[in-house]
């Protein structure tokens, strides 16, 4: 049975270091348990905030980045080169800066690449990825990633599958191409709900007030079709890393002591 906890840091800097210190401890874990680890990334600026924290760590080496596998829960369909790239955020934050396994690297295809502008192309070969690299103890096409790291916006969307979405119904593909997305840029490739849930830990990360409403939301039983972060459980543990102003909205149950 899949627990969630709820864990409020005084603000969003003290956030980004905490999850990148629980990132060293959770990945030495599973790589001491099983040899090698997965880890999901996300866009955004928590997301890359904590990579960045997670860089200059004293403690980062601790890892075996070569027997880190590294995957994308979402992407901008942009050129290589273009700075909204999540994957261009994430190697100038940590990747470039570690000795990771290129071979380990799993990024999805960019909108100059091998699809050119076919982002449902893109989509479908990130699935084929996906299952390539799944296992037999995974049952299925997609990875039991160890951790999968999220954000959301204040809407409620993760990854790049928004409230109402095409993406938010999607319950046969574990990658789909995203088209008119409300956030800029308007053309992404997103891992969907189901593929999100394989994951054995999701850790959704996010500080600020606008994400206030969709915390609590998420936290009180909301729908996933309304509100896509409801949905993104894992299927060993859900923790939320919050800030205290993301965190709000909450009941009493996840307050952070008044000391
Ligand atoms: O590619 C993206 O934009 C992200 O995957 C997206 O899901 C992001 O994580 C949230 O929108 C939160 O972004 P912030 O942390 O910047 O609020």
């Amino acid at each position: 049975m899949s627990k969630t906890e709820v864990v409020v840091y005084a603000n969003q800097d003290l956030l980004a270091a905490a999850a990148a210190a629980r990132l060293v401890t959770r990945l030495v874990d599973v790589q001491a348990a099983k040899g090698s680890a997965s880890l999901v990334l996300t866009g955004g600026g928590t997301g890359i905030a904590v990579l960045s924290e997670l860089r200059a760590s004293s403690a980062r080496d601790a890892i075996d980045w070569s027997r880190l596998d590294i995957y994308w829960g979402d992407e901008r369909f942009v050129p290589a080169d273009s700075d909204e790239r999540n994957e261009k955020q994430a190697r100038e934050a940590l990747l470039d800066h570690v000795p990771l396994d290129p071979a380990r690297i799993h990024a999805m295809a960019p909108s100059d690449g091998k699809f050119g502008s076919d982002v449902d192309a893109a989509a479908a070969d990130y699935a084929s990825v996906l299952a390539s690299q799944a296992g037999p103890e995974d049952h299925g096409d997609v990875p039991s990633f160890d951790i999968m790291l999220l954000g959301l916006g204040g809407e409620g969307h993760t990854a790049s599958v928004f409230p109402e979405s095409p993406a938010v119904y999607e319950n046969e593909r574990s990658v789909v191409a995203v088209r008119n997305c409300p956030k800029p840029p308007p053309t992404r490739i997103s891992l969907t709900l189901p593929a999100i849930r394989r994951a054995r830990d999701v850790w959704l990360m996010t500080a600020g007030e606008a994400k206030a409403d969709a915390v609590a939301l998420a936290l009180s039983g909301a729908g996933e079709v309304q509100l896509p972060v409801a949905g993104a459980r894992g299927h060993r543990r859900t923790l939320w890393l919050l800030d205290r102003t993301a965190a709000g909205k909450l009941t009493k149950v996840y307050q952070p002591p008044t000391a």
